[in-house]
């Protein structure tokens, strides 16, 4: 099943007015259900764009609808052995916390008290209707991922240490976080109390936009645990709350807020990475690039994932909606395997007869796949009686390696066929290969074809790009640099943005590169040479990509199909001359030779791109003229600069009217104005030539 996709679009707050609504539900073909957003096109508001999901939830939607809808249905699933995974995703002050957690009223409250009111009820009922024969326990844990570090709510801040708990992959391909608290919970009001309490320790600080801001990531693990006899199953519900991305630059934050921001907006941005790599059906999917991340495994995990997309209804959220509705779109394409968890069965008491001093004990191993040997859920369906397994663990001796059992696998019989260079009849195998070979050999010879198999396979597959050298040397360096503990926290933390950044770079991944740049900056805030470089690649990309493609704001190429597709031969032309100007600016580009000390490539100038990178972070006549320009919205004046047509003039203008007023709403750098869909690099460019050309300095 694939991840079900629904979108909430919350009421207008008190400050927000009806004519600034710009998203609003729509009903499919079948003209029944309503299940499509629709929100204008920035760009020409006469046209709309229409995102479908599995469900859309209208301003008028209460707590109690949207739990009854969504939540509800799968209780019977946790209790049937599957886990339910729900999460809140979409911009800072969508309402998230709302959805999730809600109020303190009856009525409010949110997804997560309703859960557990859910799971309480239902425990009872099968309970009672199994005459006490099965018993349910339930417990919680709940952590929050902050600045990328895990730390658990249920325990005192002052218990925390500031690395906070690591994470460790279980054997069953899920991510746990490494001692984490659990605590029993016996009904509502257990919970209550509980998540009151570890409520007061998440981390919450008022931005501008969101006066109550959730900060982290905050998820809440309920594991329900049926026991009958000695069967015992387990299941986990856990609910979501992701912090929201959020646009500094309508936010004020201070410092510390920005190093916040930065790693909420790269946890995100990974988030959308992951969806869109598996979306690809892409191999390598970046899980292990935020904690967020591993811990949510998208279309990892099995059982049931419902994404709850959270969109607030005005205009001033614009390209942050359509930047959500892109990401969450995709998401429905997740495919997640729901397999229930094995029913585990308790141990019997063992005999103490071996027990004595003088008995050397064998360490216990699990058996291979212990916990996963038993299907008893399909075989009990089936009809059959259930197999139990004849113990959980096994005792090995050290010394001799046990001979491994004579495996019916096609490719252990291929590995022992090839090996042996003489195909084996497979019964032969299958009868007795012990009486062929010695164990020993069977085992050198399987070891060694499957080492050279699996070699092969991974030689075979797509490597990735060679780095040199020198590449490889300097980001060791980096590496060392953040790893040898001589920076706080949160210069490593800028560090290792630095790092990605590189990465990114050296495999020709020019945007992520960019983003990673962008989220390093916030820890070394105004640093000429980091400005440098995120100047120089925005104006790469720009130069790599037809000058009006509003990617630059992330938009993805599904949203903007049509007016792409309008001017494809004039794009294609202007791309060429595009291209010309890129490599000439790639042949001037110094930012890795300078980075390692060495000279600079020599290659043809370009014509395109005169203004020097570095002088985009300084003050100026000319500068301040073009940034008044822009600033005075007048679109007649803004069509006066070299470079920007009478279209180009009124989005600049329609864009900054979405910015607040003229004062908050300024640009002050052109790293800003640079960020502004449709201005790339070239346009800001000739804007600045025009102005130096006609006298102004
Ligand atoms: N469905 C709704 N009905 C009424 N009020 C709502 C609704 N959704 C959100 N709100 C209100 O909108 C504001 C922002 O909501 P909330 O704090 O839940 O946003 P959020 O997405 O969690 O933000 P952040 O990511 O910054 O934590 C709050 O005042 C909340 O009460």
């Amino acid at each position: 099943m694939s991840v079900r996709v629904v979108a909430r679009i919350r009421p207008l707050l008190e400050k927000e007015i009806d004519r600034d609504t710009i998203v609003r539900p729509a009903s499919n073909d079948d003209g029944k259900s309503s299940n499509v957003v629709k929100i204008p096109n920035p760009r020409n508001e006469s046209e709309e764009f229409s995102f479908t999901f599995n469900g859309v939830y209208d301003q008028s939607t209460t707590q109690e609808q949207l739990f009854t809808a969504e939540v509800s249905p799968h209780l019977k699933s946790l209790f049937s052995g599957l886990d339910v995974t729900i999460f809140a995703y979409g911009v800072t002050g969508t309402g998230k916390t709302h959805t999730m957690r809600g109020g303190l009223k009856l009525a409010d409250r949110g997804v997560i008290p309703r859960l557990l009111s859910g799971v309480f009820r239902r425990a009872k009922k099968i309970s009672k209707d199994s005459d006490g024969d099965t018993t349910v326990a339930v417990a919680l844990s709940y952590y929050e991922i902050y600045n990328d570090k895990v730390f658990d709510l249920l325990e005192p801040v002052e218990k925390r240490t500031p690395s906070g708990l690591p994470l460790r992959a279980e054997a069953n391909g899920k991510t746990v976080v490494a001692g984490l608290s659990e605590r029993p919970c016996q009904d509502l009001k257990d919970f209550e109390q509980l998540y009151i309490e570890a409520n007061t320790n998440r981390v919450t600080a008022a931005t501008k936009l969101n006066a109550h801001s959730s900060r982290s990531h905050a998820i809440l693990r309920v594991k329900v645990t049926q026991t009958k006899g000695d069967m015992i199953r387990e299941s986990t519900a856990s609910a979501i709350d992701l912090a929201g991305s959020e646009d500094n630059r309508r936010t004020d934050n201070g410092k510390e807020r920005l190093v916040e921001s930065a790693a909420i907006n790269k946890s995100l941005f990974v988030l959308s990475q992951c969806i869109d790599a598996i979306a690809r059906g892409e191999r390598r999917i970046p899980f292990r690039e935020s904690k967020m991340t591993r811990i949510l495994s998208l279309g990892q995990n099995n059982g049931i994932t419902i994404m709850i997309l959270n969109l607030a209804p005005i205009r001033s959220y614009h390209l942050d909606t359509l930047s959500s509705l892109n990401v969450s779109s995709r998401a429905k394409r997740i495919e997640v395997r729901e397999i229930e968890n094995e029913i585990v069965y308790k141990q019997p008491p063992r005999s103490t007869a071996t027990s004595g001093s003088s008995i050397t004990r064998q360490p216990l191993r699990p058996l291979a796949n212990a916990h996963n040997i038993n299907t008893g859920v399909a075989a009990s369906a089936a009809g059959k009686p259930i197999d139990r397994p004849a113990k959980a663990f096994s005792v090995y001796t050290d010394k001799a390696k046990p001979a491994p059992r004579p495996t019916t696998s096609k490719h252990s019989r291929q590995a022992i066929a090839e090996a042996t260079q003489a195909p084996l009849p497979i019964q032969m195998v299958e009868a007795d290969p012990l009486r062929l070979l010695g164990l020993n050999q069977i085992e050198a010879m399987v070891e060694k074809k499957v080492s050279e198999i699996l070699a092969a396979r991974t030689q075979s597959a797509h490597p990735p790009p060679e780095l040199s050298d020198e590449v490889k040397r300097r980001l060791e360096a980096l590496e060392r640099r953040i790893d040898d503990g001589r920076h706080d926290d949160t210069r490593s933390e800028g560090l290792r943005f630095l790092l990605m950044a590189r990465q990114h770079k050296e495999r020709g991944e020019n945007a992520s590169a960019l983003k990673m740049y962008e989220m390093a900056l916030p820890y070394f805030p105004g640093q000429a040479k980091l400005l440098g470089k995120i100047e120089k690649l925005r104006a790469r990309i720009a130069a790599d990509r037809d000058d009006q493609n509003v990617e630059a704001t992330q938009l993805s190429v599904d949203v903007l199909e049509r007016p792409i597709e309008k001017k494809t031969k004039k794009s294609s032309r202007r791309r060429e001359a595009d291209d010309d100007a890129y490599n000439g600016a790639e042949a001037d580009d110094d930012d890795d030779e300078n980075y390692a000390g060495k000279s600079k490539r020599k290659g043809k100038k370009s014509k395109a791109v005169k203004m020097d990178p570095e002088l985009v972070i300084e003050e100026g006549p000319v500068l301040a003229t073009l940034l008044d320009i822009v600033n005075s919205r007048d679109v007649s004046m803004i069509m006066g600069l070299q470079g920007l047509g009478p279209k180009k003039a009124r989005d600049l203008v329609q864009y900054l009217e979405t910015q607040g007023d003229k004062d908050d709403g300024r640009v002050e750098t052109l790293v800003q104005l640079r960020s502004i869909p449709g201005m790339g690099g070239r346009t800001v460019d000739r804007a600045y030539e025009g102005l130096v050309a006609g006298g102004v300095c």
